[in-house]
């Protein structure tokens, strides 16, 4: 897959194309049909992505807390690993956002990226002030001499399925309900970072991640899969991981902590993506250390149990 940041200078083969547009965070089934029904629209063309880096909610409220469910990168890795030949990750700033819906289908769709056909879900608003709707892109494409599919929403018992909607189910701990509207498991990729040494001292040493920008599920402890994705012990592992501030430790920036099963090696700096799939229990402060280690030993047993079918 070619990624693009940029939307002028690009090279012939990236033009042409059948793209969907839209933020595709979580990249779950409604986005895969959005995906499919581009394909579909015109079966002989490069299949593309149209998208914004940063995400416009980031643009416009930078100081609001993570909310993302996915990095730019590991969006990246799952349209590619959907057959998506070229990734426009649309730089979003004060140019893009001031653009209206006239200009950015002028400037953006066809002077620039000259696409071929644009495909986006039913709800998709684009434009200053999100003046633009899917219906002003059809009139815009017959204008301009590109084609456009409106594809519907999908859903599971009248609900839609949309990233507002799998933020919710992470928030009240129900990673398998998020799981349902994603078609995966959620994840948390990213590099393994130094932490303060403790895990190996309680016998339970975890690999720890960064969760900033990230919207965050509920806090507590997780049955895990863990895919070690780099470095000389790649392979697929069951866990369990406690995503949280550490209250027995005083109170910290919230981060993920991953301790692996029957594995011992070093992970510093390893890249590791952590599938939540099953919430075990709120994050606690108990008397002392064994009352913890007592704890983390019980989360354990439970955790294998529930990943044994895994
Ligand atoms: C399964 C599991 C459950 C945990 N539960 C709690 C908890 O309820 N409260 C808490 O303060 N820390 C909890 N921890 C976090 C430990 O305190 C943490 O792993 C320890 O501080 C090690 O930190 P370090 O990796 O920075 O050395 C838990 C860790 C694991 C692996
Ligand atoms: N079974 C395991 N699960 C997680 N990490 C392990 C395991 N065995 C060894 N490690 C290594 O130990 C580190 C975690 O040890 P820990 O004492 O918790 O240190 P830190 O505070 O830096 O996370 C991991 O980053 C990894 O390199």
């Amino acid at each position: 897959m070619h990624i693009h940041d940029h939307w002028t200078g690009l090279p012939v083969r990236a033009r042409g194309t059948s793209a969907a547009m839209g933020n595709f965070d979580g990249v779950h089934l409604g986005h895969r049909s959005v995906i499919e029904a581009a394909r579909d629209a015109l079966p002989e063309a490069p299949l593309a992505v149209i998208t914004f880096e940063p995400h416009p909610r980031e643009f416009f409220a930078p100081e609001a807390p993570g909310f993302r469910l996915m990095n730019a990168e590991a969006r990246a890795n799952r349209l590619a690993r959907l057959g998506v030949e070229h990734l426009f990750q649309l730089p979003f700033g004060p140019v893009l956002a001031g653009l209206t819906p006239e200009a950015f289908a002028r400037e953006v769709l066809c002077d620039g990226l000259g696409i071929a056909h644009v495909t986006v879900g039913q709800d998709f608003r684009f434009g200053k002030d999100r003046a633009g709707d899917a219906a002003t892109l059809q009139d815009l494409g017959r204008q301009m001499g590109f084609g456009v599919t409106i594809a519907p929403l999908i859903g599971r018992n009248g609900q839609d399925f949309s990233s507002t909607a799998i933020r919710q189910s992470l928030s009240d701990g129900h990673p398998r309900q998020a799981e349902t509207m994603l078609g995966h498991w959620h994840r948390i990729e990213g590099e393994v970072i130094h932490g303060e040494k403790r895990g190996r001292e309680l016998g339970w040493p975890t690999a720890n991640m960064s969760v900033d920008g990230l919207h965050l599920p509920r806090l507590g402890v997780y049955a895990v899969l863990v895919d070690v994705l780099t470095g000389p012990d790649k392979g697929v592992f069951k866990g369990v991981a406690s995503l949280g501030v550490r209250p027995m430790f005083g109170r910290n920036r919230p981060n993920l902590e991953v301790h692996l099963f029957d594995f011992e090696g070093d992970l510093y700096g390893q890249h590791i993506s952590v599938a939540l799939v099953d919430f075990l229990r709120d994050e606690a402060k108990f008397d002392g250390l064994d009352a913890l280690i007592a704890q983390i030993e019980a989360d354990a047993d439970q955790a294998r149990d529930i990943l044994a079918g895994h």
